[in-house]
C-alpha cells in the first residue's frame, strides 16, 4: 500500500525531481547499510563495546544538538544514560567520550594513543602530520618551548601586552561600553599576531589585512569537512595559501638562522634545547627553562599540578631581563622563541623547509589566537554578571597597588590570590577548550568495556568538571549538579572561593595567602580542572593566558564596573559550542566608572 503510494508519488513528478529524490533516497540508504555494519562488524568480535545512541544525524553528528543547548547538560544527560564511556559522532568523526579519569591516565601520558583532532576540516587545514606525537623527544621539545615561556620572558611581555591592551581600553572608554565577544576576537587576534607569535610582515603587506586572513583560517578550522566553493572550509584554505604566501620569502632570512643553527646541534632536540638554554643563561644571566617547563602531572586527576601552575608562580624570580621572546625578531644570540621551538620540532621529523616553517606560524596562531579570546570573552561574561566578584577583584587591586604601586608589573600580577582564583573558576564553569582528543594505537579497557584501537577518544573538559569527585555528591536527579549551573544558578556556582579554601571548605585565606573573597562553608577546593589539558601534554602557553587575561581584568576593573546591557545574556546564550557565542546583540557590557574610589587608590600609591 505504502509502496503503491510512493510509486504513485513519484510518478507524478517531473523527470528531473524524480531522479534526484531516487537518487538521493538511494544514497540515504547505502549510507544507513554502511552504517550499521560498521557498527556491528567494524570491530572484532568478542568485546564489550561502549554503548551510545543507536542514531546520528549524518555527518553532523551531535554537533547538532550541541549547536543548541548546555554542552555540559548534554554530556551530563548522555553520562546518566550510558556511564563513563559512550560512543558518539561529531563532524563526521566517530569519537568515544571516556569520563572515567583512571582509564584515561594512559592515553593521556602517551601510552597506547598519540594526540590527534579528528575532525577532517582541521585536518584538511593543519595537515595530517605532528611532531607532537614523537614521544622519542617530546620532553626535550617540552623544555625548549617551555623556555621561552619562562618568568623572565613572561615578565619582558608583560609591557607589550600591556601596551596592546591600553589600546584598545582607550577606544572602548571613548563609547563607555564594549562589545565582549567582537573586542574579545580582535584583541585576542592582536595579541597573538602582535604579541605571541610576533609575526612580521613586509613593508607592503597591511597587518589588518593578515590578521582578517587568520580569522578566515580559524573560522574553517571546527565545521563541516566541505571543500565547495562559499564553505568555511574552501575560504580558509584559501586564506592559508594567500598567508603562507606573505610568510614565506619574508622569513626566509630567520628560518636560514634557525637551520644553520639546526644542524650545529647535529639536528638533535635535545642539543638543540641544551645549545638555546646555555645561550640564553649566557645572554640574561637567569635561567629560565627549569620555572617555565610546567611539569606534567602525575596522572590525569592530579590537577594540583596543572592549577598550581594554573598562574605565574608568585615566588618565581621575575628579572626585568630585556630578553626577547619573539618569533621573527628574535636574534639567534637570544633565548629561543616559540616559533623556534616549533620549527626545531618539524626539523626533527624531516619537515625542516621554508613552507612548512610558514604554516608553523598559523599552527601557533591557532594555539594562541582562539584560545586566548575564548578565555578573555568566557571571564567577562561571567564577571559583567557577578558584581560581587568584580567588588571583591577591586578590592584586591586596591591591596596590589598599595605595595607594587599603580605600574603592573609581572611581580604586581603575581601577587593576586584572588584574580588567580577568579581566573581558575571561569575556566572550570565556562572552559575555554572542549577537552583533547587521542587515537587509540592499543585497546582501552574502560571498566567493563574495551575501546578498540584505531579509535579516537574524547575527554569533554565540562563533563570532568562537572564528576568533579569533590564538589559532586554523585546525585543524577537534577538539572545539572549546582557547581555548574551557572546559567540558572550564577551564585551558588560561580565561586572564586573554592580555589581559595581547602578540603574542607574553610573559605578564602589558604591559597596563596590570599584573604580575599568571603569563604563559605560549601567552599571547597575542586579537583579536576582539565581545561589545560592533562597528563603529558599539558598547556604550555597556560602561564601567559593567565597573565594575559589578568593584565585586561586589572587595567579595566580598577577604574570601572562592568554591567551588562542584556542582564540575562548568559542565560540566553543557545550556542555553547565549541565556543560561547552569545544571541546576537546581547554582549554590550557598560564600563560604569568607579569615579572617586579609583583615583583616591591611585593617588595613594
Ligand atoms: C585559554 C587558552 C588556551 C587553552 C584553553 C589551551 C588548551 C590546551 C589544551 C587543552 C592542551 C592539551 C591538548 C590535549 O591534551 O589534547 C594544550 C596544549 C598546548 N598548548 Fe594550549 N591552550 C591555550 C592557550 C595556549 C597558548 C596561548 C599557547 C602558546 C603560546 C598554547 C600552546 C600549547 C602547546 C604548545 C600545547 C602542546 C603541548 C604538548 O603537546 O606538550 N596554548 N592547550
Amino acid at each position: 500500500m505504502a509502496t503503491r503510494a510512493l510509486l504513485n508519488w513519484l510518478n507524478e513528478l517531473n523527470p528531473t525531481t524524480r531522479a534526484f529524490a531516487v537518487l538521493w533516497t538511494l544514497s540515504a540508504g547505502v549510507y544507513l547499510l554502511f552504517a550499521l555494519y560498521r557498527t556491528i562488524f567494524g570491530f572484532k568480535a568478542g568485546r564489550k563495546l561502549p554503548p551510545g545512541p543507536w542514531f546520528h544525524f549524518p555527518l553532523l553528528g551531535d554537533s547538532v544538538h550541541l549547536a543548541a543547548g548546555n554542552p555540559v547538560k548534554f554530556f551530563f544527560e548522555r553520562f546518566k544514560r550510558y556511564g563513563p564511556v559512550y560512543r558518539t559522532q561529531m563532524l563526521g568523526s566517530r569519537i568515544w567520550v571516556v569520563a572515567d579519569t583512571g582509564a584515561l591516565r594512559p592515553p593521556l601520558n602517551d601510552q597506547g594513543a598519540f594526540m590527534q583532532i579528528p575532525f577532517r576540516s582541521f585536518r584538511a587545514l593543519m595537515g595530517e602530520d605532528s611532531f607532537i606525537r614523537e614521544t622519542s623527544f617530546h620532553g626535550p621539545w617540552r623544555k625548549l618551548f617551555g623556555s621561552a615561556l619562562g618568568p623572565p620572558q613572561l615578565s619582558a611581555l608583560v609591557p607589550r601586552i600591556e601596551a596592546v591592551m591600553r589600546e584598545h581600553l582607550a577606544a572602548w572608554e571613548a563609547v563607555g561600553r564594549i562589545n565582549i565577544f567582537r573586542e574579545a576576537r580582535l584583541l585576542g587576534l592582536d595579541l597573538a599576531v602582535d604579541v605571541i607569535t610576533r609575526v612580521d610582515l613586509p613593508p607592503d603587506v597591511d597587518r589588518a589585512w593578515f590578521k582578517g586572513q587568520v580569522e578566515v583560517f580559524l573560522d574553517g578550522l571546527v565545521g563541516l569537512p566541505l571543500r565547495l566553493p562559499g564553505t568555511a572550509l574552501w575560504r580558509a584554505l584559501a586564506a592559508r595559501e594567500r598567508l603562507v604566501r606573505v610568510l614565506v620569502p619574508h622569513m626566509a632570512e630567520q628560518h636560514a638562522r634557525f637551520t644553520q643553527e639546526w644542524k650545529a646541534a647535529g639536528e638533535d632536540v635535545a642539543r638543540y634545547a641544551a645549545a638555546r638554554q646555555e645561550q640564553q643563561t649566557s645572554c640574561s644571566g637567569v635561567t629560565a627553562a627549569t620555572a617555565a617547563t610546567a611539569p606534567a602531572p602525575a596522572s590525569p586527576d592530579d590537577v594540583s599540578a596543572s592549577t598550581a601552575a594554573g598562574a605565574p608562580a608568585s615566588n618565581a624570580s621575575a628579572s626585568n631581563s630585556s630578553s626577547s621572546s619573539s618569533s621573527s625578531s628574535s636574534s639567534p644570540a637570544g633565548p629561543p622563541s616559540m616559533i623556534e621551538a616549533q620549527w626545531a620540532g618539524w626539523a626533527a621529523i624531516g619537515r625542516g623547509d621554508l613552507v612548512q616553517a610558514a604554516h608553523s606560524v598559523l599552527h601557533l596562531l591557532v594555539a594562541s589566537g582562539d584560545t586566548t579570546r575564548t578565555a578573555l570573552f568566557n571571564t567577562w561574561a561571567l564577571l559583567a554578571v557577578a558584581p560581587r566578584v568584580q567588588d571583591e577583584l577591586f578590592q584586591e587591586q586596591k591591596k596590589v597597588m598599595e605595595q607594587h604601586g599603580p605600574e603592573l608589573s609581572y611581580q604586581a600580577l603575581c601577587a593576586m590570590p584572588y584574580m588567580d582564583a577568579t581566573m581558575k573558576e571561569c575556566m572550570r564553569l565556562l572552559p575555554a577548550a572542549f577537552g583533547g582528543f587521542r587515537r587509540l594505537t592499543a585497546d582501552l579497557p574502560v571498566g567493563d568495556y574495551v575501546i578498540p584501537a584505531g579509535e579516537v577518544i574524547w575527554y569533554v573538559t565540562g563533563l570532568l568538571h562537572c564528576l568533579d569527585p569533590v564538589l559532586w555528591d554523585g546525585d543524577t536527579s537534577g538539572y545539572l549538579p549546582t557547581h555548574m549551573d551557572w546559567q540558572r544558578n550564577l551564585e551558588g556556582a560561580f565561586r572564586p572561593e573554592r580555589w581559595l579554601g581547602g578540603g574542607g571548605g574553610g573559605g578564602g585565606g589558604s591559597d596563596g595567602g590570599s584573604d580575599g573573597g568571603k569563604g563559605q562553608p560549601g567552599d571547597v577546593r575542586p579537583r579536576t580542572l582539565s581545561t589545560f589539558g592533562m597528563g603529558s601534554h599539558l598547556c604550555l602557553g597556560m602561564n601567559l593566558v593567565y597573565l594575559e587575561v589578568k593584565l585586561l581584568l586589572a587595567l579595566v576593573l580598577r577604574k570601572y564596573r562592568l554591567r551588562p546591557e542584556t542582564p540575562d545574556m548568559l542565560r540566553r546564550c543557545r550556542r555553547l559550542f565549541p565556543f560561547f557565542v552569545p544571541e546576537r546583540g546581547t554582549d554590550g557590557v557598560l564600563l560604569v566608572p568607579r569615579a572617586g574610589e579609583a583615583a583616591a587608590v591611585v593617588a595613594a600609591a
